[in-house]
């Protein structure tokens, strides 16, 4: 398994502002136990109270966010509200409380087109392609929001996961799930995101095609593309991320390095088996 530390791998991009280093470290002012963080995250949701229409509210102060050139993991058990906090920050939910900015602008009141258009890109965690669409249209659908050439960023993202370029002319549909995983990334990639968000992505899918899913979501990374994550794999995606929130029942439990999350006794204990 891949460490999270890429940025001594000849990161170019990583120059635009790393915030590792800079500024004081301070704990982070939210429920739950937590450890010294740097400021400024790049996409962040913070505080953020809320739940679906007239519903009761799913997300209690709750933030998550993403530093630049860094990955963030969220996990915790089912039902945690990792996925309505993903739709808070995407602009899905009307919160109640807190805001989402991104690279210091507040944005909670765009709507998810709006927040496409300032660089956002989301995978959700199902029905995130066309089926009955070919690969390369799939792809093609991705950048709808584009006017200029879109061949280069598709030959991009074809080195990326070159089975895609094999099968660039079959239906989606026919494809594996860690195949369908990459068209949907692929998708997102093409309106060439400042930021990217993964509900999920290596569900349902063997361990080895989720080792395979995380070093190409690695490498993304590494091209200066920050991510926030919800993965399920608790334990693997730890050990890739360089920020990892664990919520319980739409709060914020635990925060702290993917190694310091690993290495804390009560969240191996609870979340980790031991
Ligand atoms: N569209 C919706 N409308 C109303 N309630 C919802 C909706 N989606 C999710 N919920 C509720 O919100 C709570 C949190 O669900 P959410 O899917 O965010 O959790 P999760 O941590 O992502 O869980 P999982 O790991 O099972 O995907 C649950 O009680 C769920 O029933």
């Amino acid at each position: 398994m891949s460490s999270g530390k890429y940025d001594d791998r000849g990161n170019k991009d990583l120059s635009l502002g790393n915030a590792r280093g800079m500024g004081t470290a301070t704990p982070v002012k939210q429920g739950g136990k937590s450890f010294p963080s740097t400021g400024g995250p790049f996409l962040a949701g913070e505080n953020m109270t809320g739940g679906y229409g007239a519903g009761p509210d799913i997300l209690h102060d709750c933030t998550i966010a993403v530093d630049r050139g860094e990955i963030a993991v969220i996990v915790g058990p089912n039902g945690a509200g990792k996925s309505t906090g993903m739709k808070a920050v995407f602009g899905m939910l009307n919160l109640r409380q807190g805001h989402v900015k991104l690279d210091g602008e507040d944005i909670t009141q765009l709507s998810p087109q709006d927040r496409v258009a300032k660089g956002m890109g989301f995978v959700p965690q199902t029905s995130n392609i066309f089926t009955s669409m070919t690969v390369q249209e799939n792809l093609e659908m991705g950048a709808f929001i584009r006017t200029d050439d879109i061949r280069p960023t598709m030959e991009q993202i074809y080195d990326l996961f070159p089975i895609l370029r094999d099968k660039r002319n079959q239906a989606a549909g026919e494809l594996s799930g860690g195949q369908r995983q990459q068209v949907a990334v692929g998708r997102a990639l093409m309106t060439k995101p400042k930021v990217l968000m993964l509900d999920e992505p290596t569900a349902g899918v063997s361990p080895i095609v989720m080792d395979e899913l995380f070093d190409r979501i690695i490498e993304v990374a590494r091209t200066g593309i920050p991510i926030l994550m919800v993965e399920q794999n608790a334990r693997q995606a730890l050990e890739i991320a360089d920020k990892g929130y664990v919520l319980v029942q739409g709060r914020n439990a635990f925060t702290g390095t993917g190694q310091e999350l690993l290495a804390d006794p009560d969240v191996r204990k609870s979340f980790l088996g031991g």
